[in-house]
């Protein structure tokens, strides 16, 4: 795998404020893309994920949002650019893919149009040349009768074929780094696998590192080579997809894939993780913040202040409630001994 890295992220802090109070949703966050990776990054509704991804496409609300840290992509700090420089950047050498193209496609424009309005902002082909370019890219991104789409609106279009779009869009002018943002949950299954067939294809063909957000392990088996698990705001453990679903160590992780069907086929039930992912101004913070959704663990059992902690090669874990996790189900016997992989 190449490890060159696209984008570093360093202490990354986002916060939104909430009646004049500001609380990270996003939380002193490291971590670095490469180039020819796909990392995604998994967690339940209201982790984080989103938040990370605006404060890497500074799509954010500024009034309301506060951003620190760092976020080093070719050689510049991505939070330091004016908002002005920032879109020369969005669009070109980053590429965004979300999950409605609808509301991200404009109605009255046709589809033509808007991949050519993108060109017209980042290059400065002529009009042949960017018709010609604006026909390959819909080709490429396996749209059967480029002329015809070319001419319509978003409305025309199936929402499989509008996500084509998007990703035409974003693949325009060869970015090396694609933020995708739930790109296929609005999508009906075989619509799904298509789309992630396309992306993965792309992405060998560009060498783009693609941050791919998604609450879908089956997304993540699929597509990821390495995986960030997001649990309020904070990574708890970061792995190759590999090791992610062979050896997974921290209790979320654990507690998620016990909760994935593919991995449960022969269970008659799916295990459900007990309560929900904490508000942002309930989220407790300085302790482990999944203690409170496994009680049956001792409280002695978590680190006070847990850090993220390297326990095998790349393989990173929060706290150390992972080294006495049991289900709840289980008997404690069944405690993770040895911690394969573990230092
Ligand atoms: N603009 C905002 N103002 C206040 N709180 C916000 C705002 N946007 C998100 N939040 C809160 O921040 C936390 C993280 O939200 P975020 O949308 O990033 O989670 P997520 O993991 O992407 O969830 P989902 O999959 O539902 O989008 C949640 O508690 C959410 O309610």
């Amino acid at each position: 795998m190449n490890t060159e890295p696209v984008l570093q992220i360093k202490g990354l802090t986002v916060s939104f404020r909430i009646r004049d109070q500001y609380y990270p949703a996003v939380d002193q966050l490291d971590l670095t893309i490469n180039k020819n990776e796909v990392l995604a990054i998994v967690g339940e509704s209201g982790c984080g994920k989103s938040a990370l991804a605006l404060s890497l496409t500074r799509l954010h609300d500024s009034k309301n949002t506060r951003i620190e840290g760092e976020l080093l992509f070719k050689g510049q700090d991505l939070n330091k650019l004016s908002p002005g420089q920032m879109n020369k950047i969005r669009g070109s050498e980053i590429g965004m893919i979300f999950q409605d193209p609808l509301t991200a496609l404009n109605p009255l424009m046709t589809i033509g149009r808007q991949i050519e309005e993108n060109l017209d902002y980042h290059t400065s082909l002529s009009k042949k040349e960017k018709t010609k370019l604006i026909y390959e890219l819909l080709e490429h991104v396996n749209i059967v009768n480029p002329q015809r789409v070319y001419e319509q609106y978003p409305h025309e279009l199936s929402g499989g074929m509008r996500q084509r779009v998007m990703i035409a869009i974003a693949i325009a002018c060869r970015p090396s780094l694609i933020i995708a943002d739930e790109p296929t949950t609005a999508l009906d299954v075989t619509i799904q696998s298509q789309i992630l067939d396309l992306l993965k294809q792309l992405q060998s063909e560009t060498e783009a590192g693609i941050v791919l957000i998604t609450h879908d392990l089956g997304v993540v088996a699929e597509m990821a080579d390495r995986v960030v698990v997001m649990y309020a705001g904070e990574v708890v453990e970061i792995a190759s997809v590999y090791e992610l679903f062979n050896n997974p160590l921290h209790p979320y992780t654990r507690s998620l894939l016990a909760s994935m069907p593919a991995a449960n086929a022969e269970q008659d039930q799916l295990h459900v993780i007990q309560g929900r992912v904490p508000s942002l101004q309930n989220i407790p913070r300085g302790t482990c913040r999944f203690s409170e959704r496994i009680p049956w663990i001792p409280q002695t059992a978590h680190a006070e202040q847990p850090t993220l902690n390297e326990v095998g090669t790349e393989h990173w874990v929060r706290c150390t409630c992972y080294q006495h996790f049991h289900f709840e189900d289980e008997g404690k016997e069944h405690v993770l001994d040895g911690i394969a992989g573990a230092k």
